[in-house]
């Protein structure tokens, strides 16, 4: 769906992306991660044809963004941190404007995508009454109506609150499963992308450090495990000693476990010594392979 080669964008003397191989394969929902600077916009420009490669090749279905343009444009729909919207208008007629811009033939697409992103209860006010949560689901309605084979978010729960957040991922995931859409997700904020893609590619000053499922970065990058867990425990802390084990209050504890293969034992033990409520591994989060990722680059 998405190929490039050794794509490379310079700004004057400045490489914003440096000779980035990425596939995306039809259906994925791939998280490109990476602090600001890292070159993710400029990705996403460079994939729907505003910017032409400095050297390198970029395909999207085959096709190519700046030879193919209106091909490429009418195949993706990208929402960027301004969703261009008209403000004096509704947010139906400010859809109605867009279908008529596209050439979307079928008037049912608009109802389709009102429901979709719960849009009916505002969709008759003036978009510049709207919240910055309103606005973003209907920016994300606008670049749905030609009904996007791939779909390229910069941002899109920039500026929405946890409940925005997860609504705007949610209807990101609908998407992907009723109408199979491909997406790339760029974010900075890693723990909102955790649920919902089934890729994660991380960038830094344009060049990709790593990439893999959630579950392979885990085993490549976390071995130690801190789990921290609730129970009322028949025998002393002590027993434990192999797992490095602290008290963090009434019920609570630490226990660190050398990697994943350990991790039944302690359970076994801990079931064993006693009732066990509840117990988290707290290091194998998105963000602490991120850190695991940029430490073992940087020392490498
Ligand atoms: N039009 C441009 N002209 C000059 N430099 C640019 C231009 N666009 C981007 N850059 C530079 O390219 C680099 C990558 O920028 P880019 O916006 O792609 O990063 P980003 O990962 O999207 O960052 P952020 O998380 O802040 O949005 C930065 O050093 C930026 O200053």
């Amino acid at each position: 769906m998405i190929d490039t080669r050794q794509l490379t964008k310079t700004f004057g003397g400045n490489r914003a992306v440096r000779e980035l191989d990425l596939r995306i394969g039809k259906g994925e929902i791939v998280g490109m991660l990476g602090p600001n600077g890292a070159g993710k916009t400029t990705i996403i420009r460079l994939l729907n044809g505003l910017l032409a490669p400095t050297s390198g090749q970029v395909r999207v279905q085959g096709l190519d963004p700046i030879r193919q343009g209106e091909q490429v444009r009418s195949l993706c729909g990208t929402l960027t941190e301004q969703p261009g919207l008209y403000e004096h208008m509704s947010g139906r007629a400010n859809l109605k404007f867009f279908a008529d811009l596209f050439r979307v033939g079928n008037p049912g697409r608009i109802e389709e995508l009102i429901d979709l992103l719960e849009l009916r209860p505002f969709v008759e006010r003036s978009v510049g009454t709207y919240s910055t949560g309103m606005k973003k689901r209907l920016g994300l309605a606008k670049v749905l109506l030609h009904r996007p084979a791939v779909l390229l978010l910069d941002e899109p729960t920039n500026g929405l609150d946890p409940d925005g957040t997860q609504r705007v991922l949610e209807h990101i995931k609908t998407l992907n499963k009723y109408e199979q859409t491909t997406v790339l997700i760029c974010s900075h904020v890693l723990s909102q992308l955790e649920e919902v893609c089934t890729r994660f590619l991380f960038m830094e000053n344009g060049t990709k450090l790593e990439e893999g499922t959630r579950k392979e970065l885990e085993r490549k990058y976390i071995r130690e495990r801190t789990v921290e867990v609730e129970a009322v425990l028949g025998e002393p802390l002590e027993r434990f000693a192999e797992f490095h084990p602290v008290r963090l209050g009434d019920d609570r504890f630490r226990f660190t476990v050398p990697g994943r293969e350990r991790m039944p034992e302690l359970l076994r033990r801990l079931t064993g010594a006693g009732e066990l409520y509840e117990a988290k591994t707290r290091n194998a989060d998105l963000e602490s392979i991120y850190f695991q990722i940029r430490r073992s680059t940087h020392a490498g």
